[in-house]
């Protein structure tokens, strides 16, 4: 199976301008031999065999079927001789126009030429079986493809480049001297004046080792806003203008605005980013006990949406005075993230204004007009100072782990701060050099070595095919 030559169709299914076919394997060469026909000064054509193919160099010419000898399209074909290649064996890269069928036809062609079909992620997974890229790196691949925004891409990228896998080794080859110490420590620890080089490898522990994987976890948590979004819901009663809101900071007639109050039922998601930072914004009904059962369920809906979302944006209507059951919601939603919107400033009275601001109390309150966009910037950056508290991409240079590389930072955390409190409660120097032994290959798997195959096939299958 390591031997053999895959093939895959490396961009997107559909119309398009180009379109790349990709071949990766020891018979990648041949095969563009049987498929392709170069162009050689003019315009006469030449099967591949009397000119060698020269590595890295782009050629032009034309793909055929090799057994019907029939002309598929005009292409333009890169030979990448191992290793120096994306997977690290012989790539060829044919890139033709794009169309599902031209594709289609070409995948074929190269298919009975003697390629398989690679599966979803197989050229990255080659890259890591071939020592190219690390798992970190590898899984950079993923992210990269599925950044939804701009600080994401930027993350990916980071990754790309092995900024975490440095961290990491950094730290994990510390801890294997650090264990060494510990050892010739442990193995004098009778004799007394030993006993203050104890003291300070735990504390050089827990500066050098355990400080710098909990700065890591935390980086982790703090990026979780650029890779999944923030989730961001507007609430109040009926009538106050929510839809307004969210059609104004989208710009967009998504959700249905009426004078009518209970015009919002189904909860409405609209994406925007803020400066990079992705948002999912939820727009709820209003509010209120009705007797109508339709809206009746759109209120139980928005109630549970407003529980599951940590940050909120509370609309009141300046136009009257705070209703009872308003008084009521402001004071439950003080748990939460919330900013207090004061809508309809372009006809409500400026003394009104003041008073509710006044009633509220609360950190943020903001009055804007959804419908005239009045102090929609400011709402703007308010969300950004309140919800991304921290510049958190700026302080990620020592790399930002995904969720599974988290878990096992947490679990090296447990195992070297269990044998932390182990050597300090004098525990035999057998168990806590274990638990430094375990600590130190959690730390490994989170950048990965090549020997665990199943592991690797359920990250690599994440993957689009052709990737
Ligand atoms: N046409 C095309 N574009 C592409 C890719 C590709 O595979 N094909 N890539 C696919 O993801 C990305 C580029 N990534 C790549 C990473 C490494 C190598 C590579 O050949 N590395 C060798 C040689 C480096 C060199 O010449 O110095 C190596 O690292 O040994 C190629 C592409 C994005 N654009
Ligand atoms: N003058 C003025 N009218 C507004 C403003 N915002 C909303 N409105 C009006 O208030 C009415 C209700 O607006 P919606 O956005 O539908 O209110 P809602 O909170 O979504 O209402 P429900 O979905 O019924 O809960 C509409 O007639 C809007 O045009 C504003 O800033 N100024
Ligand atoms: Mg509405």
């Amino acid at each position: 199976m390591k031997h053999s030559t895959i093939a895959a169709i490396s961009t997107p299914l559909g119309p398009g301008g180009i379109g790349i076919i990709r071949i990766s394997g020891p018979e990648a060469k041949d095969i563009l031999k049987r498929v392709f026909i170069r162009a050689e000064k003019g315009s006469s054509f030449h099967r591949g065999e009397s000119n060698p193919f020269r590595s890295h160099r782009v050629y032009y010419g034309k793909i055929i079927d090799p057994h019907k000898g029939r002309l598929i399209d005009e292409a333009l074909a890169i030979y990448m001789k191992a290793p120096k290649s994306f997977t690290r064996e012989d790539v060829v890269e044919l890139q033709s126009h794009s169309g599902f069928v031209v594709l289609d036809r070409i995948l074929n062609a190269v298919i009975d030429s003697g390629a398989l079909i690679a599966e979803p992620g197989e050229f990255t997974k080659r890259a890591f079986m071939n020592g190219r890229i690390d798992l970190s790196q590898a899984e950079a691949v993923i992210d990269m493809i599925n950044a939804p925004c701009e600080a994401a891409v930027y993350m990916a990228s980071q990754q790309m480049m092995g900024i975490l896998k440095e961290s990491v080794d950094e730290i994990r080859s510390k801890m294997i001297s650090l264990r060494a110490q510990l050892e010739v420590e442990l193995e004098f620890s009778d004799q007394n004046e030993t006993q203050m080089g104890k003291d300070a490898l735990l504390e050089s522990i827990q500066h050098e080792i355990l400080q710098k994987i909990a700065r890591l976890v935390q980086n982790q948590k703090e990026a979780a806003i650029y890779r999944d979004g923030v989730l961001l819901s507007i609430a109040g009663l009926p009538n106050v203008g929510k839809s307004s809101l969210l059609n104004q900071l989208v710009q967009k007639e998504t959700a249905i605005v009426s004078e009518v109050p209970g015009t919002t039922r189904d909860i409405v998601r609209e994406y925007l980013t803020i400066r990079g930072v992705p948002i999912v914004l939820c727009d709820t009904a209003g509010l209120h006990d009705s007797l109508d059962p339709i809206e009746c369920l759109g209120v139980q809906k928005a109630r549970k949406q407003i529980q599951e979302s940590d940050n909120i944006l509370f609309v009141i209507d300046a136009s009257r005075d705070l209703l009872e059951e308003e008084k009521v919601l402001i004071e439950s939603l003080k748990t939460k993230r919330t900013l207090f919107l004061i809508n309809k400033i372009d006809i409500a009275d400026k003394n009104r204004v003041k008073k509710l601001e006044g009633m509220i109390q609360q950190k943020w309150v903001l009055p804007i007009s959804a419908k005239t966009g009045k102090g929609i910037d400011q709402l703007k950056e308010l969300l950004l100072k309140g919800i991304v508290e921290s510049d958190a991409i700026k302080q990620m240079d020592a790399g930002i782990p995904n969720l599974r590389q988290r878990q096992l930072l947490d679990k090296a955390y447990k195992q070297i701060s269990q044998c932390v409190q182990d050597v300090s409660k004098e525990y035999t120097l057998d168990r806590a050099s274990e638990k430094l032994n375990d600590a130190i290959d959690t730390l490994g798997s989170v950048c990965g070595t090549r020997e665990r195959e199943d592991l690797y096939d359920t990250i690599f299958s994440q993957f689009c095919i052709g990737k």
